[in-house]
């Protein structure tokens, strides 16, 4: 589960948010909904502790997480959330499935190769296993982004656009995968968008 309260943060003195208080519990499902510069980004940001908050609570299976230091909040990440980026990072000079291993040796797990082949024929992407992350294109780069965020099965998926640069096949397969494995891990699921069709599938959303 995944709760915040009181949630505050600023840039600067003439951008500051509050943000409603939030919650997801394991294996739900919840859209956060607003308008382009609405603060969607921000607030997943926060939630992943990427961005420290001025005031508030987080707290990820009741334990309180929002005043962690940098290194504990990075340990606990690595541990716990799983983050599907707007734009995908990668370790370019890394394979496909490197990259997908890099997740579980930065949580100190040991690699679990058969879930990335799982996971790369669930999502479409076996083939580029072996190819470097550049050699993709944009939407197959989501689907190994989704891939990677699941890899050390983590409590809390937080997931920010992550279906914009799929198509209507691909989009409904993600759905249905990430649904999956939140059941399956027993996760909380988060997702920021503007693809309509998720409003489809998802019940659960707030708007900020
Ligand atoms: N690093 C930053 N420094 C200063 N202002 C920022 C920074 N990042 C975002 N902002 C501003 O904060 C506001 C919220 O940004 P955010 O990316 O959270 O919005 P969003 O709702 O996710 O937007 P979109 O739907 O366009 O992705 C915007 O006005 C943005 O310009």
């Amino acid at each position: 589960m995944i709760a915040t309260q009181n949630l505050t943060f600023s840039y600067s003195s003439e951008k500051n948010f509050s943000f409603p208080d939030f919650s997801c519990a394991d294996r739900e499902t919840m859209l956060i909904l607003g308008k382009s510069g609405k603060g969607k980004t921000t607030f997943l940001h926060l939630m992943a502790l990427l961005l420290k908050p001025t005031g508030g609570k987080i707290q990820i299976n009741n334990q309180e997480i929002s005043d962690f230091s940098v290194s504990t909040a990075a340990d606990f990440r690595a541990k716990n959330v799983g983050i599907i980026y707007q734009k995908p990072h990668f370790v370019h000079s890394l394979s496909v499935m490197e990259n997908l291993l890099l997740a579980n040796y930065l949580a100190g797990r040991s690699q679990a190769k058969d879930l990335a082949k799982h996971l790369a024929e669930s999502l479409g992407f076996a083939e580029h296993l072996h190819k470097k992350t550049t050699q993709l294109s944009q939407g197959e780069q989501q689907r190994v982004s989704i891939a990677r965020a699941l890899m050390n099965k983590p409590s809390v998926i937080l997931a920010d656009e992550p279906t914009s640069s799929l198509d209507d096949d691909n989009c409904l397969k993600v759905v249905d995968l990430l649904k999956k494995q939140i059941e399956e891990i027993g996760a909380s699921l988060v997702v920021v968008t503007h693809d309509q069709r998720l409003k489809d599938v998802v019940e659960k959303r707030i708007n900020l």
